[in-house]
């Protein structure tokens, strides 16, 4: 479970969080929703304590990551927009690596590789060198480096940007299991079509502030609106839009 109170962060005099807070809960994924300089991507790197709050409370799995990076990280999967493949490496070398600085090795990792190539579809890039990889073909391969250890928690910063339909589903597959599984999933996104087909709660911020938290359905029903885009438009405002 992921628990935020009240967290506030400035980039000298700007303003990224002014009053975040909301609950992920366990075996579901939660959609993080908020127009451009919302405060999603700041949010996400506080989390995993890539970055320091200047205010409010922070738990993952009931751990601070101020307190305990270390911890946190362990229990922790992240897909930033900076994928950091090397591209000297074939898929499955870049995968081997990674687990093995998780600790994993031997017939275990090479066995989750596998699992994890399977899970999202991607067995036909583990033999290749990430050079020259797709913007797809490099999501998946990030994907798979933060499954790698069996993170509880994962964060997830637009992860189906720049797939296509097979990638967006076998992804939507991925997180699904993983739900299953009792992961808790975090996800910034901007496509509503994905928050109305795959997210359990919906955390909507703007200009740094959470303007509500509640299931698709909840949302709209809330907003008197029908459709998700228009209810996210209507409690937003213009003035997040404008942001
Ligand atoms: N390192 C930084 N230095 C200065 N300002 C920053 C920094 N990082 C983020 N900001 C500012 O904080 C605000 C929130 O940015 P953030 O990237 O978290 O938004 P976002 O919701 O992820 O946006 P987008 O949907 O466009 O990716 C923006 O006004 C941004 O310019």
């Amino acid at each position: 479970m992921i628990e935020v109170s009240d967290v506030r962060k400035h980039f000298g005099t700007v303003q990224a969080l002014g009053g975040v807070s909301f609950t992920a809960r366990d075996g579901q994924i939660t959609a993080l929703l908020g127009p451009n300089g919302a405060g999603k991507t700041t949010l996400l790197r506080l989390l995993v304590g890539l970055l320091k709050r200047d205010q409010g409370s922070i738990a993952i799995g009931g751990v601070d990551p101020a307190l305990d990076p270390m911890a946190v990280r362990a229990n922790i999967g992240f897909l930033t927009d900076q994928f950091g493949l090397y591209e000297r490496l074939t898929t499955r070398e870049f995968l081997s690596y990674f687990g093995e600085l998780n600790g994993m090795g031997g017939a275990a990792l090479r066995q989750r590789i596998e699992e994890v190539a399977d899970l999202l579809s991607m067995e036909d890039i583990l033999h290749r060198r990430t050079k020259g990889f797709s913007q797809g073909q490099r999501i998946k391969v990030a994907l798979a480096r933060s499954l790698l250890h069996r993170p509880r928690h994962l964060l997830l910063d637009e992860p189906s940007r720049g797939l296509d339909v097979m990638s967006t589903r076998a992804l939507r597959h991925a997180l699904n299991a993983l739900r299953k599984e009792g992961c808790c999933v975090l996800m910034a996104t901007h496509v509503m079509q994905e928050v109305t087909h795959l997210c359990d709660d919906v955390v909507v911020i703007a200009k740094g502030h959470t303007v509500a938290q509640g299931s698709p359905e909840e949302l709209c029903r809330r907003t008197g609106i029908a459709n998700l885009e228009d209810a996210f438009v209507s409690l937003v405002g213009e003035e997040g839009i404008a942001a």
